[in-house]
């Protein structure tokens, strides 16, 4: 392990399609206990976690708008479905030990605190993970544009995208076998070729904050402290 990983404090967004495994549908428990022994791991490091996990393993606000429905009402649902899998993530970590928190851009006292980003702040720098639910508050927008802008208040050193697949690649892998995986790439470019495996204003919003973006399979156990201690596979979008 090396003394001093290079990030003191990341953002992790975690995919929520992941976070239902096989099953098709919501929360596979096992999933939930792995993202959260990684980010135990992490946390042993010593590096200080956010967490943004999305809500696709639930619901997505365009399959109302896609079905004919008010797409804000869509997005409302999407957002609580953020809620429901942060509370998951919540006791997956308690339950192993790790101390943590859920602020919700949506307030509902009775099950959550509300965000604001002096208590977020607060709360990391007393060693609590921090589990940013509810997105950003506001429809039209994705969790990882929720990432990318809890990952500028709380001055994460990067942004950890946890996803489907391994890296950035040329084009998206599951569809191209031909697809070639960056080891690095920047910001810019990633825009310029229009690569999607983040949405166009989260990166936008990482590269005006010069937050390095880190892509990698949130399926690979271990995978999370392996990239913190500089060894796991993954691309690396940096301005740098
Ligand atoms: N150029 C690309 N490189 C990598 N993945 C890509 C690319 N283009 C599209 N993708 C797809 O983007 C997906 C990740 O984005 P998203 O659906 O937002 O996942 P998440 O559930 O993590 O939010 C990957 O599973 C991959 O299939
Ligand atoms: O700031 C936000 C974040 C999320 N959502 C809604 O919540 C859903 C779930 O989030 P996302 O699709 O980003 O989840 P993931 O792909 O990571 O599972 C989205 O489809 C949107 O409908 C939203 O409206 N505003």
């Amino acid at each position: 392990m090396p003394a001093n990983p290079p990030y003191r404090r990341v953002l992790l967004k975690a995919s929520g399609e992941a976070l239902m495994g096989k099953q098709g549908f919501g929360i596979d428990v096992s999933v939930a206990d792995q993202v959260a022994a990684d980010i135990a791991e992490a946390r042993a490091l010593g590096v200080e976690v956010g967490l943004v996990i999305g809500g696709g393993n639930i619901f997505r606000g365009v399959a109302v708008a896609s079905a004919g429905g008010d797409r804000v009402t869509g997005d409302h649902m999407g957002m609580l479905a953020t809620v429901i899998n942060s509370l998951a993530m919540r006791t997956s970590l308690v339950k192993i030990g790790v101390d943590a928190v859920v602020l919700s851009a949506i307030a509902m006292p009775e099950l959550c605190e509300s965000f604001s980003q002096r208590k977020a702040t607060a709360y990391m720098n007393a060693g609590k993970v921090v589990i940013f639910a509810g997105g950003t508050g506001n429809p039209f927008f994705t969790t990882d544009s929720a990432a990318a802008l809890r990952a500028a208040e709380i001055g994460a050193d990067a942004l950890f995208k946890g996803t489907q697949v391994d890296g950035v690649y040329s084009a998206d892998p599951k569809n191209n076998p031909d697809a070639r995986r960056y080891d690095r790439i920047t910001h810019r470019e990633v825009l310029q070729k229009g690569l999607a495996v983040m949405d166009t204003a989260a990166i936008a919003l990482a590269r005006e904050n010069n937050i390095p973006i880190i892509v990698y399979s949130i399926h690979e156990k271990g995978g999370f402290g392996a990239i913190l201690k500089g060894e796991g596979r993954c691309t690396i979008v940096s301005d740098d």
